[in-house]
């Protein structure tokens, strides 16, 4: 019998409204043009459990949860996708894109909210064992070209973090600068600035090596 490999851990991170959601559905698609199987997903949320999480993250009132408290329910939430989404996926040879996964608890709760990176990965080992992506795709765009295609879609909630002030988003955009820095490897930073399918381009450009 012929083993199929395990399939390839892609995510999509940075800050709000750079196209991740759009990129994640245009990348999807290229890739099953490739024959390839493959899973979209999202943080937090993906699995039932995570997803009522993510309510409780995006639309309790104010200031409902203290950084720490908010952290461990970030770490809650990717324990029960990752266990009963991501890995199955995986091993049964799929690729799996999701949007946002560990990075993002690094750069907000981390660089946002001033938890320490270790104690962040601390949570990460306990919940899903670690479990690193085989490529992160850092999507970058100017704050004010984010800001404008966000006012553009006026009909969705703002969410707790969308509502955060100007100085907190800018930390978040530095760290998740910082964290790509020290891993190049793993991520990739991509200029999200452009038409979507140029933005595509670029995107598999940088998963050429793990096609
Ligand atoms: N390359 C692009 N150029 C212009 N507008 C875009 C582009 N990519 C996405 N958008 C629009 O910008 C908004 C935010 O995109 P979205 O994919 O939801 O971002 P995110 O998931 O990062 O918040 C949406 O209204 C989307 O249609
Ligand atoms: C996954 C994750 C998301 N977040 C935040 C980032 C976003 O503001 C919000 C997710 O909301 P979402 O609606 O998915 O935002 P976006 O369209 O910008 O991706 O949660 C964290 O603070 N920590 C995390 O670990």
């Amino acid at each position: 019998m012929i083993m199929k490999g395990r399939g390839r851990f892609i995510t999509l991170e940075g800050g709000e409204g750079v196209g991740k959601s759009t990129q994640i559905r245009a990348l999807a698609a290229a890739l099953r043009e490739r024959g390839l199987t493959v899973v979209e997903t999202r943080e937090p949320g993906g699995s039932r459990g995570a997803e009522a999480i993510r309510e409780l993250l995006l639309h309790s009132e104010g200031d409902a949860w203290s950084p720490r408290a908010e952290a461990l329910l970030f770490a809650a939430a990717r324990s029960d996708h990752v266990s009963r989404v991501i890995t199955p996926a995986l091993e049964a040879g799929q690729w799996v894109l999701c949007d946002r996964f560990i990075d993002s608890t690094r750069a907000y709760q981390g660089g946002g909210s001033g938890l320490s990176d270790e104690d962040i990965m601390t949570l990460h080992r306990i919940g899903s064992e670690a479990l690193l992506p085989d490529r992160t795709l850092l999507l970058r765009l100017d704050v004010d070209v984010a800001e404008a295609r966000r006012s553009a879609r006026t009909l969705e909630r703002a969410d707790r973090f969308e509502d955060r002030q100007a100085a907190f988003h800018t930390k978040v955009v530095a760290a998740f600068d910082r964290i790509a820095e020290a891993e190049p490897q793993r991520i990739r930073r991509i200029d999200a600035d452009g038409q979507p399918d140029e933005v595509t381009g670029r995107l598999l450009a940088a998963l050429a090596d793990l096609l």
